[in-house]
């Protein structure tokens, strides 16, 4: 059931991106990470699994700030990218989200155009100096999210009229634009039919050619056909993290036993 041929064909150990210490997560009084250590690679597939209300959102929403939009929240311990932490006050968390994109629940494009949806971050960054330039980066990054085709030639049509698993994919094309080195899905599947997911899935595993894909996910299926590490989380505790083949093979701990034969959650 969770044969997972992608996770055999990885066994080499990549670089770490994001290292995270003692992280905790407070909302208001509420404890919601507690104690969190672990590695994210590098060209690497990390699904965080576990029952609704575990943290798996919240722990990813620290990977690019997104918690500090959130006033009553309050982030302790330290995470770093390629060794610098990212909660250093000199960090301006603009650019920090350029290096660390995400993709949401909900595809949410713009309402633009699919060209101008692409071109946006790359706008802002000042990435292209010219037309040429911009349209360049705009058609590799359609290219990269597996829709260009679909759109090369309405690309000043609005992007809100695609079908939600064209908009997904777009929203992805979107993220990579400004080039980023990790990208952050939060269940980035389930607002789209079976047909659409698979086309998703296919394009991470090819992402994690170029990044650090790290994604969140309620389908235990997805998580072991997608991804090579998979983290577990259980009432705000990183309960077990390993291979995914070993997590759902082999798990160490009772509780991550429990919620893959469907005991928990
Ligand atoms: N903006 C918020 N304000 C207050 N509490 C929050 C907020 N967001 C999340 N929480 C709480 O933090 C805990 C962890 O929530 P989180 O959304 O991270 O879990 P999750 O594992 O992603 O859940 P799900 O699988 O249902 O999306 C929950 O108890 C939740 O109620």
């Amino acid at each position: 059931m969770y044969d997972n041929p992608l996770t055999k064909r990885q066994t080499l150990t990549q670089e770490v991106k994001f290292s995270a210490r003692g992280v905790n997560v407070f909302y208001g009084d509420s404890h919601a990470i507690k104690g969190v250590d672990v590695d994210i690679e590098d060209k690497t597939v990390t699904a965080f699994i576990g029952p609704s209300g575990c943290g798996k959102s919240t722990f990813l929403r620290c990977l690019n700030r997104m918690n500090d939009t959130i006033d009553v929240c309050r982030v302790e311990g330290r995470i770093t990218l390629d060794g610098e932490d990212i909660y250093d006050p000199r960090v301006d968390p603009v650019q920090l989200r350029a290096r660390v994109g995400m993709v949401f629940q909900k595809p949410n494009p713009f309402p633009k155009s699919i060209y101008d949806n692409v071109a946006y971050g790359p706008k802002i960054h000042g990435m292209a100096r010219s037309r040429a330039e911009l349209d360049e980066i705009v058609e590799r990054a359609l290219r990269r999210g597996a829709i260009w085709d679909e759109v090369k030639d309405r690309l000043d049509a609005p992007g809100t009229g695609l079908s939600g698993g064209q908009q997904q994919r777009l929203c992805i094309a979107r993220a990579v634009a400004t080039e980023p080195e990790v990208l952050l899905m939060d269940e980035p599947c389930s607002a789209l039919d079976p047909i659409a997911t698979a086309q998703v899935e296919e394009l991470i595993d090819e992402l994690r050619q170029d990044y650090s894909v790290v994604i969140v996910t309620h389908s235990m299926q997805q998580a072991a056909r997608v991804s090579q590490k998979t983290a577990f989380f259980h009432l705000g505790n990183l309960v077990e993290f390993g291979e995914t083949g070993q997590i759902f093979t082999n798990p160490r701990d009772p509780r991550t036993e429990s919620y893959i034969t469907g005991r928990i959650g």
